[in-house]
């Protein structure tokens, strides 16, 4: 019989806040950044990047503004140690960036940690040990007693070390690992012996950094921890809480985010999510959550294929086309409807010309990112009239009348069906062209014309190739298209009924071009469209009937 593998699993208890505050208030202001890039993201890695990749994901770090940088784990190896000390005594660190390192609690490793960062300015070393019940049972064999005693040796040796350097402005940091599955007073115990030791202020104020080490609940659940650990640790005005989620679930970014609702003062992160399993929190996301919401995140992702750029050649991981904000895909529409609200809240934009950004489906400005518009809309089987009619407008100038980019779709529908792929402007464009442009082999190829008459009895005279014969056609009407349909009609017999008539400019001065559109319907009932263009307006509708004529 199968088991019903969910009966392995425990589900993990709510928190006990019933009075807690953090759904009613909002993020009104950026927190401060940690990125944890070349460290937790490092660790990671299939091969952990060398000096010159970590060096270039630095400069891109310093480029996007952070200023709180974890450069590495100095006593992991000389690979390591050696960029740490070689990027103190580079000038490549700016003043306004603390460069921070990763320890556990290990004298000897603490020691080399210290080491490594000799002659810095300013630096964070930053501190860890599990306090949760199963990393105590199954990795320390400890009581919690004994785990606090690893947390307070460390935060002596940490003390010690510090003192021995008194030229770096130093900062410390603790994380209780594993704090999101651990007892809430037990991170508070352990905290608190720490800062006992350490001995922040308000002014060196100590940070205490709550990993979700292993994402195991939902975002609300961690934001209840937050908000009990920061009612719960004495002297809060000498702590900075900080978050560190990571995304087993899928959720490390919204785990943050309620997290600073809950009151955390900084977040740590990777640009793109990278680092542990599912990854670290996407630094990326969450600052750009922020831009949507009206709030500079104080980090400079505007050219964001840069950021994806940097970090892939560093990690050797590519990007989902569909990560948030900078995947390849996430502002390009490819299904009709959408194709269709993107292309009409740019005219809306265009026609409001305020500050504000409201476009259907396009949750923030690509050109805020670096990206231009050029991919929003491409053109698949799903797509609709709106979007060929985007592609067209943005490729060639072409403003197809709404009935014409109905009768044009259905054609691009057709080739889209046939060839099973995307179609780009260049497959539009030669469909266009077979479609509704003059060919040598249609049957009315005009070679010139001249119109006269006075105003309201207008005569056409053309020269026009008719079915390869050269002939002279001509017509009266009261104006220059009533006339080219007088000709045609002495040529086939039959009459096109002019129901609708477009004609705009395409680009100005000396090089424009003129487009014109018409909409006819033939004796026997069917609608047929005719397009013409021309460097003369006037052309361009004679060209524009000729067009429909041979449709018909
Ligand atoms: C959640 C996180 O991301 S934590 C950061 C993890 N990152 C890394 O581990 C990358 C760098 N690490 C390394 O290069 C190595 O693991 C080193 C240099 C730190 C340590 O190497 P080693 O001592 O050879 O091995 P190892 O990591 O297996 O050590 C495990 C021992 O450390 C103990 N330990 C684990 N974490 C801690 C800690 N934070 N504080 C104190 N002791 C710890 C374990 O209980 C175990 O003890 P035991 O040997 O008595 O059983
Ligand atoms: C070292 C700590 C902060 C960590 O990376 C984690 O718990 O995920
Ligand atoms: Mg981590």
């Amino acid at each position: 019989m199968l088991r019903d593998p969910s009966t392995k699993y425990r589900p993990f208890p709510p928190i006990d806040l019933p009075d807690r505050q953090w759904p009613s208030r909002t993020i009104t202001q950026p927190p401060r950044w940690l990125s944890t890039d070349l460290r937790d993201g490092n660790q990671a890695l299939i091969d952990p990047m060398d000096a010159e990749k970590k060096t270039r994901f630095f400069d891109l770090l310093v480029r996007v503004g952070l200023k709180e940088i974890e450069v590495g784990f100095p006593a992991a190896g000389a690979t390591e140690f050696d960029f740490i000390s070689g990027l103190v005594t580079s000038d490549r660190v700016p003043d306004d960036v603390a460069i921070q390192v990763l320890t556990q609690s290990r004298r000897d490793l603490i020691e080399t940690s210290f080491a490594s960062l000799d002659g810095a300015h300013s630096a964070i070393v930053h501190l860890y040990n599990a306090v949760s019940p199963a990393w105590r049972r199954i990795v320390f064999g400890m009581t919690r007693d004994e785990v606090r005693g690893i947390a307070i040796d460390g935060a002596k040796v940490l003390r010690d070390e510090a003192a021995k350097r008194p030229h770096t402005k130093w900062q410390f940091e603790y994380s209780p690992e594993t704090f999101s599955t651990a007892e809430l007073d037990f991170s508070v115990e352990v905290c608190a012996a720490v800062m006992d030791i350490l001995r922040p202020t308000p002014q060196t104020p100590i940070i205490l950094n709550l990993p979700a080490t292993v994402e195991c609940a939902t975002p609300n659940v961690y934001a209840d921890q937050i908000e009990w650990f920061a009612r719960h640790i004495p002297n809060r005005d000498s702590v900075v809480i900080s978050l560190h989620t990571h995304n087993d679930r899928g959720t490390g970014v919204a785990a943050a985010e309620l997290g600073m609702m809950a009151g955390a003062d900084r977040v740590e992160g990777c640009l793109l999510g990278n680092g542990e399993r599912t990854g670290n929190c996407d630094l990326v996301t969450i600052a750009l959550n922020m831009y949507t919401q009206g709030i500079d995140p104080r980090l400079d992702l505007s050219d964001i294929d840069d950021v994806v750029k940097t970090v892939n050649y560093c990690t050797n991981i590519p990007i989902h086309p569909r990560t948030p904000y900078a995947g390849d895909l996430v502002f390009t529409a490819f299904s009709g409807s959408h194709q269709d609200a993107i292309k009409k809240g740019f005219a809306a934009q265009d026609a409001r010309n305020d500050d504000y950004w409201e476009v259907p489906y396009l949750p923030i400005d690509p050109a805020d990112l670096g990206r231009s518009y050029e991919a929003v809309i491409r053109v698949n089987s799903q797509s609709g009239k709106g979007g060929v009619a985007w592609v067209i407008e943005q490729d060639k100038g072409l403003k197809l009348p709404k009935r014409l980019q109905a009768d044009f779709s259905r054609h691009v529908q057709a080739l889209a069906d046939e060839t099973s792929r995307e179609l780009n402007a260049a497959d539009i464009w030669a469909r266009f062209e077979s479609t509704y442009l003059p060919r040598e082999r249609d049957r009315f190829v005009l070679r010139d014309y001249e119109e006269s008459g006075t105003a309201g009895q207008r005569v056409f005279v053309g020269n026009v190739a008719v079915d390869g014969e050269e002939r002279s056609i001509s017509g009266r009407g009261n104006g220059l298209i009533s006339g080219v349909i007088a000709a045609i009609a002495g040529s086939t017999g039959s009459v096109l009924d002019v129901i609708d008539y477009n004609e705009h400019a395409i680009g100005h001065g000396a090089d424009a071009q003129a487009a014109a559109y018409v909409e006819c319907r033939t004796p026997d009932g069917r609608t047929i469209f005719g397009v013409g263009l021309d460097t003369d307006i006037a052309t361009a509708s004679v060209r524009a009937v000729l067009s429909a004529a041979n449709r018909a």
